[in-house]
């Protein structure tokens, strides 16, 4: 299989991502209880270098322009990626833990930072917004501010507006869900019926409201 450069298309990218079976296709039990027929497991990258870096190059161009201190990855798929931008980019990096430690420093955010320094927040995908609208409240009450997330792709299913609303904080995507249609149908690698079927269920399914 072909692997793809840093600075490959957006479609060279999502295509490949495809063919590593990083976006499936059929019926999947998601943590919300839904059963949902498309599943994007990102987690699949991390076996192919040449997709982490296009990934995490098309998160650095979202964020150009964005103002912060700090980049900190949402744990775990959100980590790595953080961790490849810091360091190829010299900006400093922040680490969250899911759970404090009960020995040690007993810190949930570890790294420096002052009051009020700006974190830009980092994930590989947006679907309830669930996750946004749980930790950036933990990281604005150590002191951080957070105006920014950059995630890969967003499921289009409302989790950006409902973070945006609840948290006034706006959250970026390189890609959503029904461009990825467009690219994959292009290529032939789905059906149009499989795309139709697939926009309709996000479509009756968007997450509104309360924390999911
Ligand atoms: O918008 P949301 O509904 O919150 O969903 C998005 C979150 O779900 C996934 O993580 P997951 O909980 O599967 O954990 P993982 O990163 O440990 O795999 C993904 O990596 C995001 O962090």
């Amino acid at each position: 299989m072909a692997t793809v450069s840093p600075k490959c298309s957006l479609s060279e990218l999502i295509i490949r991502l495809f063919d590593v079976d990083g976006l499936k296709f059929g019926n999947f039990s998601m943590r919300t209880g839904e059963i949902s027929p498309v599943y994007v497991d990102m987690r699949v990258m991390w076996s192919y270098p040449d997709i982490v870096k296009a990934v995490c190059e098309n998160i650095w161009k979202l964020a150009e322009g964005l103002q912060y201190q700090h980049i900190c990855g949402i744990p775990y798929q959100g980590i790595p990626m953080a961790t490849y931008l810091s360091t190829s980019r010299d900006i400093p990096m922040l680490l969250k833990r899911q759970h404090v430690k009960s020995y040690g420093t007993g810190r949930l955010i570890e790294g420096h930072y002052r009051d009020t320094d700006v974190v830009l927040l980092i994930d590989d995908v947006l679907m309830t917004g669930g996750t946004f609208l749980k930790d950036v409240p933990q990281f604005r009450s150590e002191g951080l501010e957070v105006i920014d997330c950059v995630v890969f792709l967003d499921r289009d299913q409302g989790g950006a507006d409902r973070v945006s609303g609840q948290l006034n904080v706006k959250v970026h995507s390189v890609v959503t869900l029904p461009q990825v249609f467009e690219i994959l149908l292009k290529a032939e690698r789905v059906t149009q019926s499989t795309v139709d079927t697939t926009l309709q269920y996000l479509k009756d399914n968007q997450f509104h409201g309360a924390v999911v």
